[in-house]
């Protein structure tokens, strides 16, 4: 059964389409990449999964029931836009948390000083979150999420604020989450973790979906490129859409890089070059990235690619 059911949903504010016929379901243990360019709709679709807006049509299934705010106690979520009470403890901001999602208040505090721990925040357990740098602040607050072991955990824009090193912490903490059986959504610009963690991933533009599947398939959706090194003239193989011939290197052998035509997988080159006896000694696959799949069916945006090369 899916942890999570989303059949034609639709948000439609004043002027805007922010959720345009989004169907996607996660099941149990799946790690999912919700990815999208600035204004896509990813929050808005959270925050329909959360009842704290309702679509304006389409239906969503959470644990089988429609968005309640007594789903609470199955979800976690860390908003896109951060921030605790200043004034409270963090260990007092967690058991809070934990305490608004029917958890018993030791409970609730034994999780709290086991995930600060993990954080490496167990000597500020009682410091004041106003006292606290930006990423402890979100990693408390992280910890909210994860207080109630939730079946369902929703993380929007989850590494942004967050130094390597924490941004590894994470990592292994939707890993873990991932691995005791929750589904685990979550948001991020940064192409880099969504390749290292997810399962499937959908591609939103402009709130309608744009692709859905295994990282594979989405790799798949764009051209190999393929760099060789031959005698002969490979831009007569069939499915290579263009060649370009790179350096000489004595008696005849060129450089070659191969740009194939759309769906052409690369073993059937590389047994065209065999079966016609094409001399080759060198050759190399190089598969598109996330990255180049979300620019080409997403859409470039300079807030995302300014991130993406800080990140890299
Ligand atoms: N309360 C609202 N009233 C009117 N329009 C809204 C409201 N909330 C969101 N929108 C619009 O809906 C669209 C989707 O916004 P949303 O915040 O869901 O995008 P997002 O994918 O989370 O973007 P980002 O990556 O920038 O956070 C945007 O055009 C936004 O302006």
């Amino acid at each position: 059964m899916s942890v999570l059911k989303i059949s034609n949903l639709v948000k439609r504010f004043e002027g805007v389409v922010a959720v345009d016929d989004l169907s996607f379901s996660v099941s149990p243990g799946e790690i999912f990449g919700f990815l999208g360019g600035n204004g896509a709709g990813k929050t808005t679709t959270l925050r329909m999964v959360l009842d704290i807006i309702r679509p304006t049509s389409g239906t969503i299934s959470v644990l089988g029931s429609p968005p309640d705010r007594r789903n609470a106690q199955a979800i976690g979520f860390l908003p896109e836009e951060r921030g605790l009470y200043a004034g409270m403890s963090a260990i007092d901001t967690i058991v809070y948390f934990g305490r608004l999602k029917g958890m018993k208040p030791a409970d609730a505090r034994n999780r709290g000083m086991e995930l600060l721990t993990r954080f490496d925040l167990a000597d500020r357990a009682k410091s004041d979150i106003g006292d606290m740098s930006k990423g402890m602040a979100q990693k408390v607050q992280l910890a909210t999420s994860l207080v109630n072991d939730p079946e369902l955990l929703m993380l929007d824009e989850p590494f942004s604020g967050l130094d390597p090193v924490n941004q590894g912490l994470l990592e292994n903490e939707i890993l873990r989450a991932s691995h005791r059986g929750a589904a685990v959504i979550f948001s991020t610009h940064v192409m880099q973790h969504a390749e290292r963690l997810c399962d499937r991933l959908l591609l939103l533009r402009k709130g309608r979906k744009r692709f859905e599947g295994t990282l594979d398939k989405a790799r798949a959706a764009l051209p190999a490129r393929l760099v060789a090194m031959a005698k002969s003239d490979l831009s007569l193989i069939p499915g290579v859409a263009r060649a370009e011939r790179g350096e000489a290197h004595g008696d005849g052998w060129h450089d070659w890089t191969l740009h194939l035509s759309d769906g052409v997988d690369p073993a059937t080159v590389l047994e065209h070059c065999s079966a016609n006896a094409i001399a080759l000694r060198r050759w190399d696959e190089h598969r598109a990235s996330l990255h180049d799949v979300f620019v080409q069916l997403v859409g470039a945006d300079p807030d995302q690619a300014a991130m993406e090369r800080e990140a890299a």
